[in-house]
């Protein structure tokens, strides 16, 4: 097994992939186990540093989660971050307790002295909170570095075991400080060098996919996207023409879509695109359906279903390989802590269980900017690397209820509109993602004096860095006013557009 610096137990905190990203940020490499990974296993990876993460439970219930007791005699530095402070006061005789105030939000810190931990930041510092319980009283050999007015116990030491712990969460955005205060945890406390980048990542995965496939052959799923195009050309430099790229047309696709992808496809990788047109198959199968999460899962199954049988067309295909990134999975799956399920990403939580193929994954434990990162160092075009999300699932999530294709061409013409204006003005580029949802819910309009009684677009344009969390975009009020106007006169069966002011959480991005 392969060392890793830092190794992070997963609580199930919405946040643990952040904490793994943010030291990858700094150069460390990171890693997420579950908080149950059995201890030779974790000393198999040899970490320098442990990070306990946060998590829903609370460490005195019934349902609380506890790793191997051994973890706390490895002898290396540990972080607790929220549940894993509590969890480690918990564990050396201290007490936590239901707070009788929550603290969600803003905190500002006092510093207690001038620890290591804090080194390059600073008093008043901005942290941010998320927790229900509280530490009451800290363990022997351990004592406070820094306090908030509402936690007097928001960062603890015991010098002696080099163990650490935060009430707060330094792995999300709004701690301002908070990447640096994981650095300093990596660099002073567990003697970590920033070595590591985007660089190394792409010789590591292309080492391992060589060493899976052997002489085999691999099945690339090939949306167009980011994702997909950044696994084909780790797939193409590991193993050349053993990878055969497909593109399905599930009839969910935009406007042009398929020429579009078939075309910067030979250009951009020069490798053979096989195309199978499949949309007869998912429509059909759609027919009737209106709940979001059997859409999903049926269209999940289709894709490997078509798959499967392309497969058998060619000699000693084994793997499936697919642009899955560490958002699909965590919103899919109860990954590798106990985190709920929010909606199943055709290609995490939509797979079928008969499902034959070893699949390849190899960006499955990161992020969709680091994943632009890694695309760039591939030598991958800047457009296909900027190019806004557009789920598997494409239309068919976009259509509130069932999907017929009448609807979908109705969609088709309310997309294109909305992307013009969006290419014309420069808010594509400023923008994460930006798509038209159909709502199916008619409302009554005036038109050339004459009553309408029609459908309505929603569009939804959003701000964010790795889709985890996201903001409405602030577009202007005249570039929302064409979008409209143009969307009703171009538009036969359309006569209201909104606009959707909602962020993630709590909504999605996705209406389904
Ligand atoms: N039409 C399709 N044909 C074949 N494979 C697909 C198709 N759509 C999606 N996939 C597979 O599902 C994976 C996940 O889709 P997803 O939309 O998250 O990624 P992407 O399309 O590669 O990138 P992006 O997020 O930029 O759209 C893809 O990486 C690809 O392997
Ligand atoms: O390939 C995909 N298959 C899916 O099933 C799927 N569901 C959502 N998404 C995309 O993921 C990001 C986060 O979306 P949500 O906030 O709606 O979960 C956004 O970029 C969504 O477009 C998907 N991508
Ligand atoms: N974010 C967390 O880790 C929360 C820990 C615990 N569930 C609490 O509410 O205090
Ligand atoms: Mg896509």
């Amino acid at each position: 097994m392969k060392d890793v610096p830092i190794l992070v137990l997963d609580f199930g905190s919405q946040y643990t992939q952040l904490i793994a990203r943010k030291m990858r940020e700094n150069g460390v490499y990171c890693e997420i186990v579950p908080y149950s990974e059995p201890l030779e296993a974790i000393k198999a990876r040899a970490p320098k540093g442990l990070i306990l993460s946060g998590g829903p439970a609370s460490v005195y219930a019934k349902d609380a989660y506890y790793p191997d007791s051994g973890v706390f005699d490895l002898g290396i530095p540990m972080l607790g971050i929220c549940y894993g402070m509590q969890l480690m006061t918990q564990h050396f005789g201290g007490s936590v307790v239901a707070a009788s105030h929550h603290e969600y939000g803003k905190a500002e810190l006092t510093l207690e002295g001038n620890h290591i931990l804090f080194a390059e930041t600073g008093c008043g510092q901005i942290v941010w909170m998320s927790h229900g319980d509280k530490v009451e009283h800290l363990p022997e050999g351990f004592e406070k570095i820094a306090t908030s007015a509402n936690s007097p116990y928001a960062a603890i030491a015991h010098e002696e075991k080099q163990f650490y712990a935060f009430q707060f969460h330094p792995e999300v955005y709004h701690t301002e400080q908070g990447s640096r205060l994981l650095k300093n945890f990596a660099k002073y406390i567990c003697g970590c060098e920033s070595t590591w980048n985007m660089g190394s990542f792409a010789k590591e995965k292309i080492e391992e996919i060589r060493a899976k496939v052997g002489s085999k052959k691999v099945l690339c799923g090939v949306s167009g996207g980011v994702d997909s195009s950044v696994v084909a050309a780790l797939l193409a430099e590991a193993i050349g023409d053993q990878l055969v790229p497909v593109f399905v047309d599930n009839g969910l696709l935009r406007a042009n879509e398929r020429a579009q992808v078939e075309a910067a496809f030979k250009v951009r990788l020069g490798v053979e695109l096989i195309t199978v047109d499949a949309s007869d198959i998912f429509l059909e199968r759609l027919k009737g359906i209106t709940e979001p999460e059997q859409k999903r899962k049926i269209i999940g199954e289709t894709f490997i279903e078509v798959f499967e049988k392309e497969a058998k067309k060619h000699n000693g295909i084994e793997f499936l390989a697919q642009g899955t990134l560490y958002t699909d999975v965590i919103e899919s799956v109860s990954v590798k802590g106990p985190s709920k399920t929010i909606k199943s990403h055709h290609n995490v939580g939509g797979l079928p269980e008969w499902m034959k193929f070893d699949l390849i994954e190899p960006l499955r434990e990161i992020f969709k900017d680091e994943v632009r990162i890694l695309g760039l160092e591939l030598g991958l075009p800047k457009e296909m690397i900027n190019r806004h999300p557009f789920p598997g699932p494409g239309l068919g999530i976009r259509i509130m209820g069932e999907v017929n294709r009448e609807d979908l061409e109705i969609l088709r013409k309310a997309d294109v509109v909305m992307l013009e204006e969006l290419r014309a003005t420069g808010y594509y580029e400023k923008t994460w993602q930006a798509f038209t949802v159909l709502l199916n819910v008619k409302s009554v309009g005036v038109m050339g004096d004459n009553r309408t009684y029609d459908n309505t677009v929603c569009v939804r344009i959003v701000e964010a860095t790795d889709g985890m969390t996201a903001t409405f975009a602030h577009i202007p009020h005249d570039i929302l006013e064409n979008i409209s106007r143009r969307i009703i006169n171009e538009v036969d069966g359309i006569n209201r557009v909104v606009y959707d002011i909602s962020s993630k959480p709590p909504a999605t991005i996705e209406w389904e």
